[in-house]
C-alpha cells in the first residue's frame, strides 16, 4: 500500500484570513484521510470480529459540500486499493435544532447504497465541524435510516468552538479561528475549483450553494 501523505501546510498561520489550504492541499488531505479510513477500515475489523473490513464501510456526505468529500474518499479509496466503498448523502435540514435561526432552505437529496447501513461502518462526512450542530442532526437522521454498527466522523477541517459534545474521528486539518470568522470550503464539484479560505466574515451568512451561486 502507498505511504500516506504528509499533513497538508497551511499557507495561512492559524487564525488569520487568508487561504488556509490550495487546490494542491485539499487533494493531499483528501489522499491522507482516504489512507486512514483503509486502515481503520480494517483494525476494526480485527478489533470487533466484524468480516466486512471496506465492504462494510459507508461513507454518508452531509450536504452541500460533505457529499461531494465523501464521493472524492470514496474513488480514492478505489484508487489505492482497488475496493469499491459505498457512498451515499443525508440530508440533515429537518433534524436540525437552529433551523429558525437559519431560515429555510431547500432539500437536498438523501441517498442511501441498496445494501443499506443497517450493522454496517458509517463515516459521516463534512466539510467543516463547528459547533457540532450539524453532525448532531446527522446523527438522528441516520437513526431514521437504519442501525449501523458503528457511526464515525470525518470532516475536511476542525475549526473548534464546539457546542456539542463532538469529536471527528478522521480530521483533514485542524485550524483555530476566532468564533466571528468563517472557514469556506470551495469544492470544484459545487464552486468550480477547490480552495479553503478563513475570512473574517459575519457569522451566520452563508455563501450562495450551487443553484443560487448561478
Ligand atoms: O458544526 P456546525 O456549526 O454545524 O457547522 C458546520 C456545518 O456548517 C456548514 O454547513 P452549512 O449549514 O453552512 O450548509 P452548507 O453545507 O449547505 O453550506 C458546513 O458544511 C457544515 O455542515
Ligand atoms: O466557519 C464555518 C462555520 C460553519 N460552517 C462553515 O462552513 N464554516
Amino acid at each position: 500500500m502507498a505511504r500516506a501523505p504528509e499533513p497538508a501546510r497551511s499557507t495561512a498561520p492559524g487564525g488569520a484570513p487568508g487561504t488556509l489550504l490550495t487546490s494542491a492541499d485539499v487533494a493531499r488531505v483528501v489522499d491522507r484521510m482516504a489512507h486512514q479510513l483503509i486502515e481503520r477500515a480494517a483494525s476494526g475489523r480485527a478489533e470487533d470480529g466484524a468480516d466486512g473490513g471496506l465492504a462494510d464501510l459507508v461513507l454518508v456526505g452531509i450536504p452541500t459540500r460533505g457529499a461531494p468529500l465523501a464521493r472524492r474518499l470514496a474513488a480514492r479509496i478505489e484508487a489505492f486499493t482497488g475496493t469499491r466503498v459505498d457512498v451515499g448523502t443525508a440530508d440533515i435540514t429537518l433534524y436540525r435544532d437552529d433551523l429558525r435561526l437559519r431560515g429555510v432552505r431547500a432539500l437536498e437529496p438523501t441517498v442511501l447504497p441498496d445494501a443499506g447501513i443497517d450493522g454496517r461502518l458509517v463515516v459521516l462526512v463534512d466539510d467543516v465541524l463547528f459547533s457540532g450542530r450539524s453532525v448532531r442532526a446527522a446523527l438522528d437522521a441516520l437513526r431514521d435510516l437504519g442501525r449501523p454498527r458503528v457511526v464515525q466522523l470525518a470532516v475536511l477541517v476542525d475549526r473548534g468552538h464546539r457546542e456539542l459534545p463532538i469529536k471527528a474521528d478522521f480530521v483533514g486539518k485542524n485550524v483555530p479561528t476566532s468564533r466571528s470568522q468563517q472557514v469556506r470550503v470551495h469544492l470544484a464539484e459545487i464552486d468550480g475549483a477547490d480552495e479553503v479560505l478563513v475570512t473574517d466574515g459575519e457569522p451566520g451568512v452563508r455563501e450562495p450553494r450551487g443553484e443560487e451561486a448561478r
